[in-house]
């Protein structure tokens, strides 16, 4: 569940009870990373951070063994169909060529004209809402996004 709200402390539990296996929220949005981590331990779910546009990436460094995944936003959070936001690939770079083994996710604009860069930057996941929505075969466009990810995690493990 990625939850775009204040006060994420007060969803980790509810979104256990409702059946959630990871809980996504904005590390913009807590005063205590490390306490927020614990809890959604303690509930049973997978932690991911998700940062904004204004965040540095850096600022989930110290975090970045603790959790699960970061989402990247590649949008502002709120609303699909936004423009692509390509100057947040460096972010997703530098996520990948610290931290090898983290899940990396995009959220934000995804489509089967900037799946490629998003692969290339290091993304292993994505979200993607208008490019599938809109498109009269969703099946080959979750194919083609979810193919190039592959294809770019394959590369990334045979140069290491
Ligand atoms: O809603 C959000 C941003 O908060 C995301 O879920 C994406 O914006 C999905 O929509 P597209 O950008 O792929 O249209």
């Amino acid at each position: 569940m990625y939850m775009m709200v204040s006060g994420p402390e007060e969803w980790v539990n509810p979104m256990a009870v409702a059946g959630a296996n990871q809980s996504t929220f904005h590390l913009e949005a807590t005063e205590n990373p490390g306490a927020l981590i614990k809890d959604i331990w303690e509930n049973g779910m997978k932690v991911c951070f998700a940062i904004k546009r204004g965040t540095t990436v850096e600022y989930v460094a110290p975090w970045a063994n603790q959790i699960d995944m970061s989402l990247v936003m590649a949008v502002e959070p709120g609303f699909g169909g936004q423009k692509y936001m390509e100057d947040m690939m460096p972010k997703v770079h530098w996520l990948r060529t610290q931290f090898s083994s983290l899940d990396i996710e995009i959220d934000g604009a995804v489509d089967p004209d900037t799946i490629h860069k998003c692969a290339e930057a290091g993304a292993n996941m994505v979200v993607s809402g208008s490019a599938i929505l809109r498109s009269e075969d969703p099946r080959s466009v979750i194919n083609l996004l979810r193919n190039v990810c592959s294809e770019a995690a394959q590369k990334r493990s045979l140069d290491r």
